[in-house]
């Protein structure tokens, strides 16, 4: 691995509630190379937010220790927030000043001398395509723009480590390719590390070369997003029938003969059924087959590749979908933006 972006150690976080002790990060261990772009999901309250918090020294550890950028998170907070930017879920911005002046007084609270602040501020604009509203106040922009005045500002001192919670979360879909674009850019011409949270997959999936999933406040699977689908779910394929009893009757068949696709796993949707296969392209007429030689006529037949929807819900129990934080996560306009971005 190149020079480390991120080393933490048994990073811990717990909060008084109450009577209640929340252990909300639970010995955090993590290594990030420079210039890596990782991906950090989790269910609702698994502790990404405070983990973040506590790597961009916002919040105290309750033990453990963290080197970010060359610095201790404990005992040189201001050298680590000099190297990093930090884009939370709140924006921070004035809603009555002027956005080209939000992100210079963003600069000279670095301590950048006003002409630089100055002078970066006006680069950023251009680059972030709010050249156009950059004499408006904050509060007339747009979600979109108001998301990339947050990137600005995090931004404007030159860090070379970005932390980002939750960019993307309530922008449209040409927003959201937007942003991407945007953040790819910045990793290819200053080779920026990027560590983010995120609750839509099919970003992490594109974009990730490494995804960490946290519950419980502890990291229960950190890989590339092709090695945790491949590793953790593998291909299956997907049937759908007439009725919800002839997809039963196609289930008891196909549990009957667990060789022939009913291994565990095998698993009844209304009138659908879903087979867990090693390789879904072979599987799937040799599954047609034995169903239509008990009678069983398939009304449709699909090859899946897992998904990091599968992945996350074999890991946590839960589907994002389900907790209705992204459903719009297969928001098909938005898959497709993103997709001509990866692509
Ligand atoms: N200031 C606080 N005081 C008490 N408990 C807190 C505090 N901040 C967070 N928690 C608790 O710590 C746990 C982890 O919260 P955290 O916000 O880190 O989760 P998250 O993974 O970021 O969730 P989300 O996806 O909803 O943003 C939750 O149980 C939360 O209620």
């Amino acid at each position: 691995m190149k020079e480390k972006a991120i080393d933490a150690t048994g990073l811990t976080k717990t909060f008084a509630s109450g009577r209640e002790q929340v252990r909300a990060v639970q010995g955090l261990d993590l290594q990030v190379g420079a210039g890596e772009l990782v991906a950090f999901l989790g269910p609702n309250g698994a502790g990404k937010s405070t983990s973040l918090k506590l790597l961009t020294t916002l919040l105290e550890p309750s033990g453990g220790k963290a080197i970010v950028c060359g610095h201790d998170i404990r005992s040189e907070p201001a050298a680590v927030r000099s190297r990093i930017g930090y884009i939370g879920q709140l924006n921070s911005a004035g809603h009555n000043h002027r956005v080209r002046d939000e992100i210079i007084m963003q600069g000279r609270f670095h301590g950048l001398p006003g002409d630089t602040a100055a002078h970066r501020a006006d680069a950023l604009l251009a680059r972030l395509e709010l050249e156009r509203v950059a004499r408006q106040v904050v509060s007339s922009l747009s979600g979109g723009q108001r998301r990339r005045l947050d990137i600005a500002m995090g931004l404007v001192h030159g860090p070379s480590l970005l932390f980002l919670d939750e960019p993307s979360t309530g922008l449209d879909p040409q927003s959201r390719a937007g942003l991407w674009r945007y953040i790819l850019r910045l990793r290819e011409e200053y080779g920026t590390t990027v560590f983010m949270t995120t609750h839509y997959l099919d970003e992490a999936d594109a974009f990730a070369e490494r995804v960490l999933v946290m519950d419980h406040g502890r990291v229960i699977a950190d890989d590339t997003p092709a090695g945790l689908k491949e590793d953790l779910i593998g291909d299956r394929v997907e049937l759908g029938f007439d009725s919800a009893a002839e997809a039963e009757s196609a289930l008891s068949r196909l549990r009957a003969d667990a060789a022939g696709g009913g291994g565990a796993g095998t698993r009844r949707r209304g009138a659908g059924i879903e087979v867990p296969v090693a390789d879904a392209r072979l599987s799937l007429p040799e599954i047609v087959l034995a169903l239509a030689r008990d009678s069983l006529t398939v009304r449709t037949a699909e090859a899946r590749r897992a998904t990091l929807d599968d992945v996350f819900f074999r890991l946590t129990g839960r589907r994002l979908r389900e907790s209705g934080i992204a459903e719009d996560t297969e928001d098909a306009e938005g898959s497709e933006a993103l997709g001509a971005i990866a692509a």
